[in-house]
């Protein structure tokens, strides 16, 4: 399998347990490792490929408009939402992170595999 990934990518949305945390948006970090079929290298195509670039403004337009309690929700919702979004996705590593939301912690998160079903 080949893969595509965007690291470190930024993105705000209503989320988490607290009273105080449903009043703001928050900014999480995502890293997304996409599985596709080998890579059509010999067309060269743009077409013929998942867009990054496209991954990125989807995801992040999406949870804009979204509201959740559990990181591991939103990170079950990404995966639904990038199967149902881009045929080439056969595999996907998701991780969401929180930053600076604990004392002593850089950071919390949750990490996913999924993989389409046929
Ligand atoms: N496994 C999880 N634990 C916790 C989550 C979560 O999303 N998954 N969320 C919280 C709170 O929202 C926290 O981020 C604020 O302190 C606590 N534990």
């Amino acid at each position: 399998m080949d893969k595509i990934f965007l690291r470190g990518m930024k993105a705000k949305t209503l989320i988490g347990v607290y009273e105080w945390e449903r009043q703001h948006p928050q900014t999480l970090v995502l890293d997304l490792e996409i599985g596709v079929n080998q890579f059509a290298l010999a067309s060269d195509n743009i077409n013929e490929t998942v867009h990054y670039g496209v991954v990125c403004e989807v995801v992040r337009a999406h949870l804009q408009t979204r509201s959740f309690m559990l990181l591991e929700t939103l990170a079950q919702d990404i995966a639904d939402l990038l199967f149902a979004r881009f045929d080439g996705i056969v595999q996907l590593d998701i991780r969401v992170v929180k930053q600076g939301i604990l004392p002593h912690v850089d950071e919390v998160g949750v990490a996913i595999q999924r993989f389409k079903t046929p």
